[in-house]
């Protein structure tokens, strides 16, 4: 079973694609999503956020007060820092286990944002980059979450450039507005499923 890896800077596409690699059939563990849901739920992320910012970053319902913590620690290099390495060591044993229970296929993937900057990307077999230019990410992710273009901005700042990901990368997607992105993933799950091969 091959691991592999889909990042892809803020409003490139990453959810898109992995979308249409789970209608292909591929087991696929969402590592943001998955995040959140850990924020809300397990007890040492919890405990981590309290202390480092004070229980009124949960609301009375115990849910993460997610604007108020995206406020916080997008303007500030030092608290991000200290968030992920709070909760990427929790959201890798859960991918772990998941593992256990997907790993029969013959090929997973592994959606991430910041799949290179957190390291992890050296578990992938392989890794996609999904990339369009920055000006339409911004223009998707303020139609999308009704963020400013500051906000959206001040996230990419806390991304790698797109050319260090260039380097990193075994396959890129291209996902602007003029390349067709569903033949180039099927092209990529039939090299995964016939091990690396093209038929
Ligand atoms: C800070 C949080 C609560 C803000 O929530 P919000 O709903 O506003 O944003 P959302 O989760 O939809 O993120 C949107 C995008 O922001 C960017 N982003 C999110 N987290 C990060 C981060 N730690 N570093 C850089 N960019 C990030 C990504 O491009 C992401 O896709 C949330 O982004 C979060 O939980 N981040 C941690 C995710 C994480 O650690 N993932 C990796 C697991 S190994
Ligand atoms: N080729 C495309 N043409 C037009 N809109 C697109 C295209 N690809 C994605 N989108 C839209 O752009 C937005 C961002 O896409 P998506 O959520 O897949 O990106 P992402 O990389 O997972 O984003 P994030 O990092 O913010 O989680 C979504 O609203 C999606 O529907």
């Amino acid at each position: 079973m091959k691991q592999i890896g889909v990042t892809g800077g803020i409003g490139s596409g990453k959810s898109t694609i992995c979308g249409i690699f789970r209608l292909l059939g591929a087991p696929v563990y969402e590592a943001d999503a998955e995040a959140k849901k850990l924020q809300d739920e397990n007890q040492d992320i919890k405990k981590g956020l309290i202390n480092l910012f004070g229980s009124f970053i949960y609301f009375e319902n115990g849910k993460l007060d997610r604007k108020k913590l995206a406020g916080l620690i997008f303007s500030d290099k030092s608290l991000l820092k200290e968030v992920n390495e709070l909760v990427h060591p929790v959201v890798h044993a859960h991918y772990e286990h998941w593992l256990t229970v997907n790993g029969r296929a013959p090929y997973i993937i592994y959606e991430a944002a910041i799949l290179f900057e957190s390291g992890f990307y050296k578990d992938m077999d392989e890794i996609i980059l999904v990339t369009a230019p920055e000006e339409t990410r911004i223009a998707r992710v303020v139609s999308r979450d009704k963020l400013t273009y500051e906000q959206v901005k001040s996230r990419i700042q806390n991304q790698w450039p797109e050319q260090e990901k260039r380097k990193l990368a075994d396959y890129i997607i291209e996902n602007n507005n003029s390349n067709l992105v569903i033949p180039q993933v099927v092209e990529l799950d039939k090299r995964f499923k016939n091990n690396g091969k093209i038929r």
